[in-house]
């Protein structure tokens, strides 16, 4: 037998002993299409299935391959869990002390929510423009008043503060409405497709007051925290929109209460706001510029996304199962993925 052939015979043995050992439990609700491709890519495994509501601490603690994010308290440092692919792209819940530990690896969802939580950015900023909100809060009292100028949806120059998938997305969108964009990552690379100019964190001071539009779509890692303060909002344009999906603490909530009020910017597009859920008393909710939805943009309510979602966890679990590199794997230094 040549070496190779020995080799490989080696490889299908050693996947076999790996794959007969593994537990996996998965609690997103994968259609049937997806539940066969998990059978198939994961032969001789255990598969558990549950909901986020019925799942136990005993399935978690057993399982080596989770998919979906359980509580992060039942994983509690769980000696068995060599992978987590989250259904989430944020990584937050996960970062602390005590929940993983250091042999566990843990991937995300990005790319599952570019089309949900961009068409939410979309459908918030175009009826802000077009004060539809104020409109509708007009309608609650059968008041005909006309509220005079409204915004261009067409023309704008868009800055886009986490230029990731669902930035990209978002971008997408907007050159359909002729925008210039200019998008904000960690790290310089080359300008990807849909983005006139690309940039990174230490220029966003510089950039505000040149947009239309200002999106934070950052993650919450030890950077991100309150980038958008006093300062950004007085740098932004006075019919500036200012939108968020990423995550609420990005942005300093009394500074943005400020700004919408003193009408230093135009109006907000809040899916995310910092603290979650936003208290009934507090004085986000009355101001009338403040478009807010409670952190849904990302949910299931967009079909689609379940399988998105689907796609990643079951090509991850083949590859892991397999040996090989897997996608969006979370770097516990940065908070967010290599
Ligand atoms: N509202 C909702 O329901 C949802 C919210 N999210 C949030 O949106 C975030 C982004 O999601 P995706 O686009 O899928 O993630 P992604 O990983 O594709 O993109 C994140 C982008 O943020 C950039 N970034 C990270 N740290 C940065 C920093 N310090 N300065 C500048 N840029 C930085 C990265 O370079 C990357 O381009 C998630 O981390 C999550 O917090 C995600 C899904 C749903
Ligand atoms: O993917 C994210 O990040 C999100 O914000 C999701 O849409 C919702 O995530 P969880 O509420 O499951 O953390």
């Amino acid at each position: 037998m040549s070496y190779d052939i020995i080799k490989s015979l080696k490889i299908k043995q050693d996947r076999r002993i790996i794959m007969t050992k593994k537990k996996i439990l998965t609690v997103v609700p994968m259609s049937d299409t997806y539940k066969e491709k998990l059978k198939e890519v994961s032969e001789g495994c255990e598969i558990m299935y549950s909901t986020y509501e019925d799942v136990s601490r005993e399935m978690v603690q057993e399982a080596n391959i989770i998919i979906g994010n359980v509580p992060a308290w039942m994983i509690g440092m769980s000696k068995n869990l060599e992978l987590l692919q989250l259904n989430s792209s944020g990584t937050d819940a996960y970062m602390g002390v005590n929940i993983l530990n250091d042999r566990t690896i843990m991937t995300s969802a990005t790319g599952a929510y570019g089309k949900a939580v961009g068409e939410h950015l979309f459908a918030m900023l175009m009826s802000i423009q077009k004060k539809l909100h104020v409109y509708r809060d007009n309608q609650n009292r059968c008041d005909w008043s006309d509220e005079g100028q409204v915004l261009s949806l067409t023309g704008n120059t868009v800055l886009i503060a986490g230029l990731g998938n669902i930035g990209l997305s978002f971008a997408k969108m907007m050159k359909g409405l002729d925008s210039y964009v200019i998008g904000i990552k960690r790290r310089k690379s080359e300008c990807p497709e849909g983005v006139d100019e690309l940039h990174t964190m230490e220029e966003l001071d510089e950039l505000l007051p040149k947009a239309d539009v200002v999106v934070s779509i950052l993650p919450n890692t030890p950077v991100t925290r309150g980038i958008f303060g006093e300062d950004q909002f007085k740098k932004m344009k006075k019919n500036a929109v200012f939108l968020n999906a990423g995550r609420g603490n990005a942005v300093d909530t009394e500074a943005l209460c400020n700004a919408l009020i003193r009408g230093e910017i135009y109006a907000a597009g809040l899916d995310v706001t910092d603290p979650e859920p936003l208290p009934q008393e507090h004085r986000l909710w009355n101001i009338k510029n403040a478009v807010i939805t409670p952190h849904i943009s990302g949910d299931f309510h967009l079909p689609q996304t379940l399988d998105f979602i689907a796609d990643i966890a079951v090509e991850n679990v083949r590859r892991y199962l397999s040996g090989e590199e897997l996608l969006h794997v979370v770097d516990f230094q940065t908070g967010y993925c290599k």
